[in-house]
């Protein structure tokens, strides 16, 4: 049986409690897992070995009165899975470090946050098939005192290692001009989602579980998708759009040195999105896809004449341009609109520490 965690007895209770609910799952690369001043991990011969880490932070990353702590849990680890799928790699193990504030470790009606938050975070580990290998937990400061209205923050670092066949990385300063640009799924869905809980979080309580048509409380990293992509040796970059479309693929265009023409038309944009259009939520359906970020799609592009699936893995790719050579002062990114013109695309995704 499942052991639920009480904060009555401390850190050690609380490390316990993780380590008996953190799966042994994965390739078997998992040699030394919790327990340990490290744990030990065994890459595939011939592979190398790919590190990703992401903080998820309260009120930047997630509310606790607008998300459920499932899905906090989840989009912790769906960050670091995401980052993974765009290298192409597999992974390996999985490290949380939490800073909590003590009320988030007491149970009430018999889980806590903490609970909830890993019943989240594990059940993606055990889709993924990657342990919870080690991490850290300390305590969140106290606010009371300086007159804030809660105890303290709460704050979760994954830290993903995964392993890919040597050489074979996915890198974003791969593009070439002439190269096709492709996205999966569709995107501004986890934007738009995220609009709508902001309007009505109580509708968006019940959401505990792992499902599908919750593009912003639980994305679907694309492993799966980007190991296939990979494994065919045909991928010359990739990233995940994890800022929006519009940075990420300013990421690429700078780490190439090239630039990219991209076609309003063809920008697969996300239902919730459309729909938050047709609400008056926001002037463009467009605009959420371009610049609203945390989609977890994978961005990429393959030379012209190689044959791209219009589905892997039962999900969509969409062609949305192609990359170009840069040209002096000439923007990065131009959009091509319906009516032919171009205008310049500027990097509109989130950037921390801009005024947001
Ligand atoms: N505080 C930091 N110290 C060292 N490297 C960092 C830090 N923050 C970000 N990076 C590195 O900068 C690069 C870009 O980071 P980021 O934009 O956060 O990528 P991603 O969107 O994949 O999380 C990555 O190589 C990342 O490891
Ligand atoms: C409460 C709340 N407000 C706003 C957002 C939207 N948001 C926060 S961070 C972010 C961009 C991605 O985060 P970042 O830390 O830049 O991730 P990385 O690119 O490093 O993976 C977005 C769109 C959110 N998820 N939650
Ligand atoms: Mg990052």
């Amino acid at each position: 049986m499942k052991q639920h965690i009480s904060h009555e007895s401390g850190e050690r209770a609380l490390i316990a409690a993780i380590r008996s609910r953190a799966g042994r799952s994965g390739g078997g690369g998992l040699r030394l897992g919790i327990g340990d001043d490290c744990a030990i991990l065994r890459p595939p011969a011939g592979h190398e070995i790919v590190v990703t880490t992401d903080l998820s932070l309260e009120q930047v990353h997630f509310r606790r009165d607008w998300h459920p702590p499932e899905s906090v849990g989840h989009r912790c680890l769906a960050r670091g899975l995401s980052d993974l799928a765009a290298m192409g790699s597999k992974p390996l193990g999985a490290f949380l470090s939490i800073a909590l504030p003590p009320e988030l470790t007491i149970r009430e009606k018999g889980k806590s946050w903490l609970d909830r938050f890993l019943d989240g975070l594990l059940a993606l580990a055990d889709q993924a098939g990657v342990p919870l290998a080690g991490g850290d937990t300390a305590q969140s400061p106290s606010l009371a005192a300086r007159g804030g209205m809660q105890s303290g923050l709460a704050a979760a670092d994954i830290v993903l290692v995964g392993s890919v066949k040597q050489g074979r990385a996915l890198l974003r300063s791969g593009a070439r001009a002439g190269d096709k640009i492709y996205v999966t799924g569709n995107l501004g869905g986890a934007a738009a989602e995220l609009l709508a809980i902001g309007r009505h979080p109580e509708k968006f309580a019940g959401a505990h579980k792992m499902q599908a048509g919750h593009p912003h409380l639980f994305p679907a990293p694309r492993i799966l998708i980007a190991s296939r992509l990979a494994s065919a040796r045909r991928i010359h970059s990739a990233i995940d759009v994890s800022d929006g479309l519009s940075t990420d693929l300013a990421h690429i265009c700078e780490e190439s040195g090239v630039a990219a023409e991209i076609d309003a038309e063809a920008i697969p944009i996300h239902p919730l999105a459309l729909q938050a259009e047709l609400d008056g939520w926001v002037a463009s359906a467009l605009g959420l896809a371009l610049h609203g970020g945390e989609d977890y799609e994978l961005l990429f592009t393959a030379a012209k004449g190689v044959q791209i699936p219009r589905r892997v893995a039962s999900v969509e790719v969409h062609a949305i341009g192609q990359i170009v050579a840069r040209r002096g002062r000439r923007p990065s990114i131009v959009l091509r609109q319906r009516d032919g013109k171009t205008t310049a695309l500027e990097s509109g995704g989130w950037e921390h520490f801009s005024a947001q």
